[in-house]
């Protein structure tokens, strides 16, 4: 008797080493994400010049880690694979929209602080770029679902974070307009301009770069939106004229690279604008005024950008129109490259105008803007050509050295005479 109770003491004692043991590394664990998590926020918000890209992949391998993707393949008549890729955070299947966006929102943060933004899904067809921007798409036509919020992608998830740290500050400090613009087969289509009975239809529009060197749409509709859900029934109804054609590898495929912008204007206020200033410059012409008011404002910009999935032909099995649209996404897939190529090499020209896409983000791209690219990553063994092709965007994505981003703040106005 007393020797069981003794081994009852024992293997007691032993479990509750083991728990207590188990509690610490799960404590340990715990604060080790928890450091991981804080490092990923500072670099997100302190972010100066370099792209970061992080890599979302349903897995080509059990043991892809939390930064490091290691591709390990042997087939009969091909050469072996192995090959690891580093990237700043690397999402496995188990990770959600939630824990996906967690990660962005910091640069949100940052937009409102007064620097652009531009977060960009790249990946091969069908690798899960509209789901990570937006969400699942509804059947019937191209607007996502609204539903299930937990399934919402970065597009709608931002918008409602802009919106939320909007209401933190004072009201009326801040406006916010949209515009939804796809680039298709090389042309740009103002997905917000109404016809004369107000209904929706895609304007063709020019991209041109201004005085400044900035890259322009005249005539893109800017619509104002006071809240999330104004914003997600404007983008959802827009989204309904965006091309997608059924190929063999994905039944509901987006066919043009889509750009949805948030301008954010911050009116000044007593804080950040200094009034005795103001008012020694008091404006005495009408051209004058329009400068005072103007250097009242300073604008922001989000773009939210899905590009259309590299493809190949052979897999996707396209022809007619739709081989016509592939080449067109390839060719403005590899002028973005080229532009990358040329920045990371710090070429004297850029080819931005090689395309209209490179264009088009001229300024995210290449100018002051904190860019993150998304890296989807099909986790078919049959698209590894595609997924190395991504693996290797992403990985020359990240040796790109840009200039330092610039902070935009209020103008500060001349001493009248
Ligand atoms: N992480 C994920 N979890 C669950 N489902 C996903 C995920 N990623 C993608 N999917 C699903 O896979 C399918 C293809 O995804 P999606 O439409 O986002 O691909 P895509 O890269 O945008 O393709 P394309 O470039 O051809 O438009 C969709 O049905 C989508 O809901």
């Amino acid at each position: 008797m007393a020797r069981s109770i003794m081994e009852f003491f024992t293997v007691f004692q032993i479990k509750a080493l083991d728990l207590q043991q188990s509690l610490q590394e799960v404590t340990e664990r715990y604060e080790k994400e928890k450091q991981k998590r804080r490092a990923l926020h500072n670099s997100l918000v302190e972010l100066r010049g370099n792209i970061r890209v992080h890599c979302r992949i349903r897995p080509l391998l059990p043991f892809d880690t939390a930064e490091t993707v290691l591709v390990k393949c042997s087939r009969p008549g091909h050469a072996a694979i192995n090959k690891t890729f580093q990237f700043e955070r690397v999402y496995n299947a188990s990770e959600s929209q939630d824990t996906v966006f967690a990660d962005v929102a910091p640069l949100l943060t940052s937009l409102l602080d007064g620097y652009n933004v531009c977060i960009m899904a790249y990946g091969q067809t069908g690798s899960g770029k509209t789901y990570t921007m937006l969400g699942p798409q509804l059947e019937e036509n191209f607007a996502f679902s609204i539903e299930d919020e937990s399934e919402l992608g970065i597009i709608p998830r931002a918008t409602q974070e802009v919106f939320r740290l909007i209401s933190e500050k004072p009201p009326g400090s801040y406006w916010v307009e949209v515009s939804v613009v796809e680039v298709y087969n090389n042309e740009i289509f103002d997905l917000l301009a109404k016809d004369s009975c107000g209904k929706l239809f895609g304007i063709k529009r020019d991209v041109i770069t201004t005085r400044e060197g900035k890259s322009d749409v005249p005539l893109l509709t800017y619509e104002t939106v006071e809240n999330a859900s104004e914003f997600l029934h404007l983008v959802n109804k827009g989204l309904q004229l965006r091309v997608r054609h059924p190929t063999l590898v994905h039944a509901h495929s987006s066919r043009s690279h889509l750009v949805v912008t948030l301008t954010i204007t911050t009116i000044a206020s007593g804080d950040n604008f200094d009034n005795k200033s103001t008012s020694s410059s008091r404006a005495s012409s009408p051209v004058q005024l329009e400068a005072t008011e103007k250097m009242k404002q300073v604008k922001t910009r989000l773009q939210l950008v899905d590009l259309a999935g590299s493809e190949c032909v052979g897999m996707s099995g396209v022809t007619g129109a739709a081989l016509r649209e592939t080449s067109f996404i390839n060719r403005s897939l590899s002028a973005l490259a080229d532009v990358l190529g040329a920045i990371a090499e710090q070429r004297p020209h850029i080819p931005y105008r090689n395309s209209k896409l490179t264009h088009l983000l001229q300024d995210s791209v290449g100018g002051d803007a904190k860019l993150l690219v998304m890296l989807c990553i099909s986790p078919d063994q049959r698209y590894l050509t595609e997924s190395m092709q991504s693996l290797g965007f992403g990985t020359r994505a990240r040796q790109v050295q840009r200039g330092q981003v610039k902070k935009k703040s209020f103008p500060v106005p001349s001493k009248a005479k």
